[in-house]
C-alpha cells in the first residue's frame, strides 16, 4: 500500500462554484467514434469522482477542469457516460465522468434512480476519486464506498485538510483507512489549493491507460447546449432560493429552437419549466410580484448567451408537481432513468 502523505498548505479562494447536478443522468453510448489517429504516448480514461454531498466534489472538479465548463463541441453525445469536463495536459487527456451526490438520507424512486446512476457511472472507469473529508468517516461514506466493485483503482482524496488543525491526527486517521478499502493510494489535500490540484494530476495521470486520446486538446466537455440551458437555469434558481427549496425540484426544458435570425449569428429559443412539489414552493421560486423568477431567468439568459455565443430568448415557468419524487414513472418521463 502505497500512502501519498500531501501536506497541503493553506486554501486559497480558487474554488469555482459548487454544483448540484441532479440533471447529470442522462445516459448515452460509449467514446469511440471520432477519435483522434493513431497517436504515440498518449493517455486517455475515465475517471469518477464520487462521495456523499457535500465533501467537495464540485469544487474538486471545477479545479481539475480548470475553468467554468463550457460548450466547445456540438457533437452528438457520443459517450454511455455523461461527462463534466476534459482536461487535455502534456500526453495526458482526462476525461471526468458525472456522478450526481450520493443520497443516503432518503428512499424515494428520484433517490433510488440517483444510486442506480451512480453504480452505472463508475462500474467501468479507470479510476475513482472517493472523496471524504479528512479526518472524517460516517455511515454515509460507507455506503457509497460499499458500491464500489473490486478492481477499479481508488484513490482515498481526503479533501478539506486546510480544516484540520490538528494534523497528528491525520496518521491515525489514515491507518483506519487502510483497513477499509484496499485503497490504491491516499491523498490528503484540499480541493481548493492550486499545488494539491497540479499534485493529483501526476498522481491520477499514471492509473489512466496508454491510448489515444478520445477528444480534441481544447474540448473541455460533451454535452449538450440544451442540456447546459437546465442546469444553468437549475444553478441560478438555486442561488436565488438558497437552502429553502429542496433538492427535489428541478428544471425540464420544453422547447430548444435555434431559429435563424438576420441581426443576429446565432438565435436561439428556450422554454424551460422549473417543477416543484408544493404550492408554497412556487410561491418562493415567483417572489413577491415576480422578481425572484425575473432574476432567476435574467442571469441565466446572460449566461447562457455568453457560454453559447448567442441571442437568447429564455422563458421560465414554474408548475407544481405534488410528490413527483416518489413516482417512479414521473422520474423517468423526466429524463432521470
Ligand atoms: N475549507 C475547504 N472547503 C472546501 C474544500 N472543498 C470544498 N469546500 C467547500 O465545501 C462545500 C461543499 O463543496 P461542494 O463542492 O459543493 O461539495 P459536493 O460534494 O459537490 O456537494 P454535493 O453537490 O452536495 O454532492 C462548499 O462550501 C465548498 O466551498 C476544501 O478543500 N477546503
Amino acid at each position: 500500500m502505497n500512502a501519498t502523505e500531501t501536506v497541503a498548505g493553506s486554501a486559497d479562494d480558487s474554488g469555482a462554484s459548487g454544483q448540484n447536478d441532479l440533471e447529470a443522468m442522462l445516459a448515452a453510448a460509449r467514446p469511440g467514434g471520432d477519435a483522434p489517429a493513431e497517436a504515440s504516448g498518449q493517455r486517455c480514461g475515465l475517471i469518477a469522482i464520487v462521495g456523499k454531498p457535500n465533501v467537495g466534489k464540485s469544487t474538486l472538479m471545477n479545479a481539475l477542469v480548470g475553468q467554468k465548463i463550457s460548450i466547445t463541441s456540438r457533437k452528438a453525445q457520443t459517450t454511455r457516460h455523461r461527462i463534466t469536463g476534459i482536461r487535455t495536459r502534456g500526453a495526458t487527456q482526462f476525461v471526468f465522468v458525472d456522478t450526481p451526490g450520493f443520497q443516503t438520507r432518503h428512499s424515494t424512486a428520484l433517490n433510488k434512480s440517483l444510486n442506480k446512476t451512480v453504480m452505472g457511472a463508475i462500474g467501468d472507469v479507470d479510476l475513482i476519486l472517493f472523496v471524504v473529508e479528512a479526518g472524517s468517516f460516517t455511515l454515509a461514506d460507507a455506503k457509497v464506498l460499499s458500491l464500489f466493485k473490486p478492481g477499479i483503482p481508488t484513490l482515498l482524496i481526503a479533501n478539506k485538510l486546510d480544516t484540520v488543525h490538528r494534523r497528528a491526527e491525520i496518521a491515525p486517521w489514515l491507518r483506519d483507512m487502510q483497513g477499509r478499502h484496499p485503497f490504491a493510494e491516499f491523498v490528503p489535500m484540499s480541493a481548493k489549493n492550486k499545488g494539491d490540484i497540479e499534485r493529483l494530476y501526476g498522481i491520477c495521470e499514471k492509473y489512466l491507460p496508454e491510448q489515444p486520446w478520445w477528444y480534441a486538446e481544447d474540448e473541455l466537455t460533451d454535452r449538450s447546449e440544451k442540456f447546459l440551458a437546465s442546469e444553468t437555469v437549475r444553478e441560478k434558481l438555486f442561488r436565488f432560493t438558497g437552502d429553502e427549496l429542496p433538492y427535489t425540484s428541478t428544471v425540464v426544458i420544453d422547447k430548444f429552437d435555434e431559429e435563424k435570425s438576420k441581426q443576429h449569428k446565432r438565435f436561439i429559443r428556450i422554454a424551460a419549466t422549473i417543477v416543484v412539489e408544493r404550492d408554497g414552493h412556487k410561491a418562493m421560486v415567483i417572489g413577491e410580484k415576480g422578481e425572484r423568477l425575473k432574476r432567476i431567468s435574467t442571469e441565466a439568459r446572460q449566461e447562457l448567451e455568453k457560454l453559447m455565443d448567442a441571442k437568447v430568448f429564455l422563458e421560465v415557468w414554474v408548475k407544481v408537481r405534488s410528490g413527483w419524487a416518489d413516482d417512479e414513472a414521473r422520474v423517468r418521463s423526466f429524463g432521470y432513468e
